[in-house]
C-alpha cells in the first residue's frame, strides 16, 4: 500500500502554491498553514516539491532522527554553481566536499587556539563603546563594525579594523553579494537548461563568473597570509592557525572553509546585535535589572569581559531571549531531502528532493512550549527561582533553549563565537550605556516599533524609523573605556 500523501493548501496548475508565498512575513501564513494542514504540510513551487515542518517534534524526527535524509541544500544555480562553485559549504549539497569542510572547520573551531578568541571579542566590545559614545547615532554602523572586525580577529587573526580599511570594506561587499545571491532563486533555477548558453551571451553567467574570481582571491590571500606567518613562527593564533596541518583540505578548500565561516557568521551576528537595541529602548525595566547585576557582579571600576560570563545569567538569558523572540532568519536555512529515495512520515509520503522550511519563527513562539507570554520579551523565562539559567525545551533545542541556530548536521558551526560575541558586547552596551528612544526636535520620544520587520525574505531586521538614543550611564565610562584600551595598547 502506497503512503497517503501530504497534506497542504491547494494550488494553481503549473505554478502550485507560487502566488499564495508573495508578500513578506510568511511565518504567520505558515502558523495558519500548520493550524489547518498539521504540523508537516505540502507546498508546490512551480513545480518543487517543498515541505513545511511546523514543531519541534517534527523538526526534531525528521532534521535530527533522520539527518541523512534531510541534510541537503535547496538547488541554487547562479549562487552555488558558479558564485563559488559549491565551495561555500554551508550553501553546498550534502557530498563530500561539505562534509570534509564542516568537520575541518569544527576541529579548527575547537582547537586549543579558540582560548585565544573571547580576548578578541572582549576588546571589540571595548571599542563598540567607544564608538557608541563618540557618535552614538551611527550604533548600526558600529556594531556591525565591531562584528566584522571581530571575525577578522578569530579567523585571520588581524588586528582591529576600522569601518573604512580595505580588508573590511572588501569582504563585507563580498559577504552581501554572495548572501544576496544564495537567498534568491533566479529563472534558470526553473528553467535548467539556459545555464548552457555561453557566458558571452549571458550577463549573469560573466557577472557570476567575476564574483567568484573575486572571493577567490580575497579568500585564498587571506588565508594564505596566515600560512606563511603560522610557518615563518610567527603565531596568529586564529581558525586558519587551526587549519595549516589540516591534511584533509586542498588549499583552496581551506582557504573557501575560512571564508565560509566569515560568509554564514558575519549578517548573522550583525543582525541579531541590531535587535537588541530597539528591544532594550522599548523595556527600561529588562535593562534595569540586567544593570543591577552588572554593578553587583563587576562593579563600575572595570568594564565586564567575558570571564565573567558564568556570574552574569541575566545577560546570558537576554542572549538567549533576543535569540528566541526576534531570531535574525524566520525560516533559519532550508534543507533539503535526499533525492534518493521518498520518505515515508507517520504514514504520509515526503518526496524526495523537496525542499524543507522549518518555520523557526512559530517554533520560537510556540505557547505550547513558552507559555502563554511567548510572544513578550522576557530573558526571565530562562531563569529559574535562583536565577540561574535554566533551558527551555533543552532536547528539542540541543541546550540553547530556541531553535535560531538550525538543526541536525547542518546546525550553526559558530554559536559558541555568536554567543560569546552576543554576552560580551551587551554586557559592555548595558554597563556603559541607558538605551530609549531618540527625540524629535520637539523633545518627544520618537516611538519604537518592533511589531513590523524589514523582511528580505531570507532575514529580518528592525525597520530604520527606530531611532536610539545612548546615555551614559555614569560619568567614569569614559575613563574606563580608555584605560582599558590603554591596557591593550589600543587608542581611545
Ligand atoms: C547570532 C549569530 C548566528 C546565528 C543566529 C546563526 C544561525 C545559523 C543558522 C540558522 C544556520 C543554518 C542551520 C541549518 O541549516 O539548520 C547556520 C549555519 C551556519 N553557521 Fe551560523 N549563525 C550565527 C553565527 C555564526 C558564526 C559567528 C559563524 C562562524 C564563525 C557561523 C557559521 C555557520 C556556518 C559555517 C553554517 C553552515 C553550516 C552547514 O551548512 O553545514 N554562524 N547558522
Amino acid at each position: 500500500m502506497s503512503a497517503a500523501k501530504l497534506p497542504g493548501p491547494s494550488g494553481l496548475p503549473l505554478i502550485g502554491n507560487l502566488l499564495q508565498l508573495r508578500g513578506t512575513e510568511l511565518w504567520f501564513k505558515f502558523l495558519n498553514w500548520t493550524q489547518k494542514h498539521g504540523p508537516l504540510f505540502f507546498l508546490n513551487v512551480v513545480g518543487k516539491p517543498t515541505i513545511v515542518i511546523g514543531n519541534h517534534k517534527v523538526a526534531i524526527d525528521l532534521l535530527e532522527e533522520r539527518g541523512g535524509l534531510y541534510s541537503g541544500r535547496p538547488g541554487n544555480i547562479i549562487s552555488n554553481e558558479y558564485m563559488t562553485r559549491g565551495l561555500i559549504f554551508g550553501f553546498a549539497p550534502d557530498n563530500d566536499l561539505w562534509q570534509r569542510m564542516r568537520t575541518s572547520a569544527i576541529k579548527a573551531l575547537k582547537n586549543d587556539i579558540s582560548k585565544e578568541f573571547p580576548k578578541y571579542q572582549n576588546i571589540e566590545a571595548v571599542l563598540l563603546v567607544r564608538d557608541l559614545l563618540k557618535t552614538p547615532e551611527s550604533y548600526n554602523a558600529h556594531i556591525t563594525r565591531a562584528v566584522y572586525s571581530s571575525l577578522l580577529s578569530i579567523i585571520y587573526g588581524l588586528p582591529p579594523s576600522s569601518e573604512s580599511s580595505p580588508t573590511l570594506v572588501e569582504i563585507s561587499d563580498i559577504v552581501q553579494t554572495l548572501l544576496q545571491a544564495a537567498g534568491q532563486k533566479s529563472l534558470v533555477d526553473y528553467l535548467p537548461f539556459l545555464k548552457y548558453i555561453p557566458a558571452q551571451l549571458c550577463g549573469w553567467k560573466r557577472n557570476a563568473e567575476n564574483v567568484h574570481t573575486k572571493a577567490d582571491d580575497l579568500f585564498e590571500s587571506l588565508y594564505k597570509e596566515v600560512e606563511k606567518q603560522t610557518e615563518a613562527g610567527n603565531t596568529m593564533p586564529c581558525v586558519s592557525t587551526g587549519l595549516v596541518q589540516d591534511k584533509d583540505l586542498t588549499l583552496k578548500e581551506k582557504a573557501w572553509a575560512t571564508g565560509t565561516l566569515y560568509v554564514a557568521g558575519s549578517q548573522a551576528t550583525a543582525r541579531q546585535m541590531q535587535w537588541f537595541i530597539p528591544t532594550m529602548a522599548l523595556h527600561p525595566d529588562i535593562q534595569e535589572k540586567a544593570q543591577k547585576q552588572l554593578d553587583d557582579i563587576v562593579g563600575r571600576e572595570r568594564m565586564p569581559n567575558l570571564n565573567d560570563f558564568d556570574k552574569l545569567p541575566y545577560v546570558q538569558a537576554l542572549v538567549k531571549e533576543i535569540l528566541r523572540w526576534r531570531g535574525f532568519a524566520p525560516f533559519g536555512v532550508p534543507h533539503s531531502v535526499s533525492d534518493s529515495k521518498n520518505d515515508i512520515y507517520e504514514g504520509r509520503s515526503v518526496p524526495k528532493g523537496s525542499d524543507c522550511i522549518v518555520n523557526v519563527w512559530g517554533l520560537n513562539h510556540d505557547e505550547n512550549v513558552y507559555g502563554a507570554d511567548a510572544d513578550s520579551f522576557n530573558p526571565e523565562r530562562y531563569l529559574n527561582e535562583q536565577g540561574q539559567i535554566h533551558i527551555i525545551a533543552s532536547r528539542e533545542t540541543k541546550g540553547q533553549g530556541h531553535c535560531s541556530f538550525g538543526f541536525g548536521r547542518r546546525s550553526c558551526v559558530g554559536s559558541g563565537i555568536a554567543n560569546n560575541h552576543l554576552f560580551v558586547q551587551m554586557a559592555c552596551i548595558l554597563w556603559s550605556f541607558n538605551i530609549g528612544p531618540a527625540v524629535d526636535e520637539n523633545g518627544n520620544p520618537i516611538p519604537i516599533d518592533v511589531t513590523q520587520v524589514v523582511d528580505d525574505r531570507l532575514t529580518i531586521y528592525p525597520l530604520p524609523t527606530n531611532r536610539c538614543k545612548f546615555t551614559s550611564r555614569f560619568a567614569g565610562v569614559e575613563e574606563i573605556i580608555k584605560k582599558t584600551l590603554g591596557a591593550s595598547g589600543l587608542d581611545y
